[in-house]
Formats: C-alpha cells, structure tokens, sequence
C-alpha cells in the first residue's frame, strides 16, 4: 500500500505530486529538466521539506508534520543518480556500511554479481559495477519502497539494459513499490506501470 501526496513551491511555481495504490507498481516520474523531479524524492526520502505533504508506505505514516519519521528509520532505498558510494571505502565497507553482514546481503552480492569486487575502491568501478555495488547497499536494508533517481544515465546502452532487467527482476521478487525519475522514454516504457508527468 502506498499514498504519496506532497505539494512543493519551487521558484514561484508549485509541483504536486499524487501517487495512490494498494499494489506495488512502477512508477516513473518524467517532466522537463529543472521542474523539481529529484526534488519530489528528495522530500519523500525525509530528505527535504514540502509545503503539504502525506507520505504512508505500508500504512506507515512517514511524514504526517506531528509524526516525522527520522530519515534513518524509513525504510526507503535511495538510488542517486551518481550512486553516492563513499569513496573511501571499499565495495564491502559500503555495502555493510547500513547493515551488518547477513545471508540476505551475501546473496545479494552473488544475485549482483559484485562478490569479485569486495575489495575494491569505487574509483576502480566500472558505471555497470558501481551502480550495482549502489543498489546492492540500498537494498540491505530491506526497504519498502524504491526510488532510483536516473539510474541508467551514465551507462552504455548494453549495461542500461542489464540493469533494467535488474530493476524487473527486484520489482519481480520483492514486490515493493519503485518510483522511477527518468529522461529515457525507452526506460519508462520497458519498466513503468504508470507515469506521471510533472508540469
Ligand atoms: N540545493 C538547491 N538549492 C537551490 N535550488 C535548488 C537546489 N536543488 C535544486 N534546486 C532547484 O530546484 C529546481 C528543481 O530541481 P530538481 O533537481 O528537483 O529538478 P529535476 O526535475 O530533477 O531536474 P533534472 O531533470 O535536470 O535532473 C531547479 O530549478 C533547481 O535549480
């Protein structure tokens, strides 16, 4: 279950976003450069403030002004749009960085293909590995809701494949909601249920 509503002024105009659903869908969140996409996900990580706002995920109320959940006890998986990998760290000191080491995550890493990685730096990352090593960490937590802020944007086309169907297969198995910003009409058309177009 899932109900997001949030109204934001930005620069004079205001964004509203509406999402409501028992289901868990995809998502994808598309509008032109600048209109405030990664700003919607930022407020519903608990990462910046709205003017309204109403965000439940499993019928727990994240964000209801009285009752603000901390953003370290939401359980939201946030992929930026750069990953975000601590670089001095190395692939495992990131992935266990949120969750202690676990079965779960050890199968993670082996469903990502990351387990020959563990002990490098994200500097020596392929896009493809570091995006994966990203998703690996996010998703240790056991998150009930998705948001992957342009996650193919800096891979080739045969990686932004792959990491589509990667997208398919966690949407397929953990049947969790995933909200999607992205540019690519092919991205939205192979992976969203629905789309919302902010204007
Ligand atoms: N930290 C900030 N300080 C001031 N303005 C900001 C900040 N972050 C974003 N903005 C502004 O808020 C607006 C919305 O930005 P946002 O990144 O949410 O847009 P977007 O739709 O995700 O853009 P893009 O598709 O180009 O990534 C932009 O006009 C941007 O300049």
């Amino acid at each position: 279950m899932i109900k997001i509503f949030i109204k934001k002024l930005i620069k004079n105009r205001t964004i509203t976003l509406n999402i409501q659903s028992t289901e868990p869908k995809i998502y994808a969140i598309v509008g032109k450069s600048g209109i405030g996409k990664s700003t919607l996900l930022n407020i519903i990580a608990g990462l910046e403030e709205a003017e309204e706002y109403n965000i439940e995920i499993q019928k727990e109320k994240l964000s209801f002004q009285q009752h603000l959940i901390k953003v370290q006890d939401r359980k939201i998986g946030y992929l930026f749009q750069d990953y975000q990998l601590f670089p001095h760290m190395t692939v495992q000191e990131n992935i266990h960085y949120m969750k202690s080491p676990n079965k779960e995550t050890e199968q993670l890493i082996n469903h990502l293909r990351i387990a020959n990685c563990l002990n490098q730096y994200p500097s020596t990352l392929s896009g493809g590995e570091s995006q994966r090593v990203a998703l690996c960490r996010v998703l240790s937590v056991k998150p009930n809701l998705l948001l992957l802020d342009e996650p193919f944007s800096s891979l080739d086309d045969e990686t932004k494949e792959e990491g589509m169907e990667l997208i398919k297969y966690i949407f397929k198995t953990w049947q969790i909601p995933i909200i999607l910003v992205s540019h690519s009409k092919k991205e939205v058309q192979t992976l969203a249920d629905e789309v919302i177009e902010i204007k």
